[in-house]
């Protein structure tokens, strides 16, 4: 057993909130409490967004360089301490220990990331239509965002998001995902020690009503969600309403293919990693195995073979490959889906059974299911566990539409050799990111991330793409 954190709000450069009735029990052990939480209201929210609008004058009109140095110090504390707040983060999430301090290290390489996009932030000069009339765009500070984010990836989403919105002069409040308080706490922590100035970046811990009230809020000028599709499409219809900015990374039900001339071993990794890592808690997870006839019984069996030999097991285990749910209502929900797929006609090749393990938590045993079709459930809707199903075709025109006809559209791969049909996939899978011979998950974080149809709405995240959402265009026009 552990300590357990007493979390708080961090609203203008303090650290408040000493009720705690919210409890966040380890996915691992839920014997365990990993942190004791404030749970906040429309009053910390207010207190929040008046600290971050009075810090905006002095944050947007910094030098880049004080900014960029924020962000360079924080993302290098964050790597030098990624084994503590890795451990952290698996402990309260449930991913392993390896995932864990990887994602904090991505973390810390995000925020060093926007530590150059800092001073690189650029406009343009143009020749005006008009004799000598000189045209200029400047990108400049929007004011105050607020950032709801979710459970999977506790702190490298709060990164990416509050990275580029202060590295461009906004200032922030997070709502943290209600499972995760504790490693968005440490991020926030660590901003402050790295001299951010108070009321800049806020967080105030609580359920859905913070994120609510963030979205409704008169003074907050842009809000960038990600989460479930069904809390999405009511924070765009709130945010928009008021014509607040509004950015959205939502579901996928992200498809692989897998065609006859792939290397069958290595189509074999790429589903394992992109499937069932992770507990396949990512929204870029592959849960729609498309395979061609010719590969199909030979893939089939030599994935079940290795899911047969995961280890399914406590986060901080180092032996442990695949960690528990983040929760029970997760866990539940796998369990829903490998029943629903069941009654539907889907063969359970491997797992499906619930899981006993010494320490109580909420285990889900991965899960393969075959013979099932493009029209099911099972194929239509996000699990978000570790849990895939494969479809039979006999053409790659048939893989392809199959990838294509879902409402989501955020990852799509294909394994295969064949240079034509890879090249005929980047141009037309309806998905945000196409991956050849690479696992649908786990992306770079320099370059734009999102999705087409219901995985995203707005602007792009990361990368340059960025300054999109973060910044506004302004427009000057000067006579000689
Ligand atoms: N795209 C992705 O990366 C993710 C997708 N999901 C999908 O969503 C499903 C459910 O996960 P869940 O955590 O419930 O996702 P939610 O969409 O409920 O949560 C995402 C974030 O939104 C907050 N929130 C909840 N209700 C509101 C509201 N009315 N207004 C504003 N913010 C709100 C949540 O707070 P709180 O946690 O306190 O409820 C959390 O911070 C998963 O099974 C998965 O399918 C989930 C996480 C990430
Ligand atoms: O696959 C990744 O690296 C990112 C996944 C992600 O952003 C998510 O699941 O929310």
């Amino acid at each position: 057993m552990t300590d357990t954190l007493e979390l708080s709000h961090w609203i203008d450069g303090e650290k408040v909130g000493a009720d705690r009735p919210g409890e966040g029990l380890n996915p691992s052990d839920t014997r365990e409490v990993v942190a004791r939480q404030p749970q906040g209201g429309s009053a910390e929210v207010d207190a929040a967004v008046a600290a971050a609008r009075a810090a905006f004058p002095a944050w947007s009109e910094a030098s880049p360089e004080v900014r960029s140095d924020v962000l360079d110090r924080a993302g290098m504390l964050l790597l030098e301490r990624r084994e503590a707040i890795g451990t952290l983060l698996s402990r309260e999430e449930g991913k392993t220990l390896a995932e864990g301090i990887g994602e904090t290290a991505r973390a810390g390489r995000i925020l060093k990331y926007f530590a150059g996009e800092a001073l690189r932030l650029h406009g343009q000069n143009l020749a005006s239509v008009r004799p000598g009339v000189e045209v200029q765009t400047y990108r400049q500070a929007v004011g105050v965002f607020g950032l709801i984010t979710p459970w999977n990836f506790p702190i490298a989403i709060p990164a990416w998001k509050a990275a580029p919105a202060l590295a461009f002069g906004n200032t922030v409040v997070i709502k943290p995902a209600g499972p995760t308080p504790a490693t968005a706490e440490a991020l926030v922590a660590i901003l402050h020690e790295a001299g951010l100035p108070k009321g800049v970046l806020n967080m105030v811990i609580g359920r859905g009503n913070v994120g609510q009230a963030l979205v409704d809020h008169p003074d907050v000028d842009g809000v960038s969600f990600t989460g479930s599709q069904g809390v999405g499409a009511g924070v765009a219809a709130g945010a928009v309403a008021r014509q607040a900015r509004v950015q959205l990374e939502m579901g996928g039900k992200n498809p692989l293919i897998v065609l006859d001339d792939a290397d069958l071993d290595r189509a074999v990794q790429i589903a394992l990693d992109g499937s069932y890592f992770a507990t396949g808690q990512r929204c870029t997870a592959s849960s729609r195995l498309i395979v061609q006839d010719g590969i199909h019984d030979r893939f089939v069996e030599a994935l079940a073979e290795r899911l047969g030999t995961l280890k399914v097991g406590p986060a901080l285990d180092p032996t442990t490959q695949v960690g528990p749910a983040v929760s029970e209502a997760q866990m539940e929900t796998s369990y829903r889906y490998v029943d629903i797929a069941r009654g539907e006609g889907g063969r359970i090749v491997t797992g499906g059974e619930r899981l006993s393990l010494e320490t109580p938590g909420w285990y889900v045993q991965p899960t393969l299911i075959c013979d099932t079709s493009a029209d099911m459930r099972i194929n239509a809707e996000e699990v978000f566990g570790p849990v895939a199903s494969t479809i039979r075709v006999r053409t790659y025109e048939e893989a392809l539409q199959i990838a294509n006809g879902t409402e989501f559209g955020l990852s799509a791969g294909i394994v295969t050799s064949s240079l034509k049909h890879a090249r005929d996939f980047q141009r037309r899978a309806r998905a945000g990111m196409t991956m050849v011979n690479l696992p649908t998950a786990g992306v770079d974080y320099h370059v734009p991330f999102g999705g087409t149809k219901k995985s995203s709405y707005g602007a792009r995240e990361q990368g340059f793409a960025a300054a999109d959402f973060f910044t506004w265009t302004k427009t000057s026009y000067t006579a000689s």
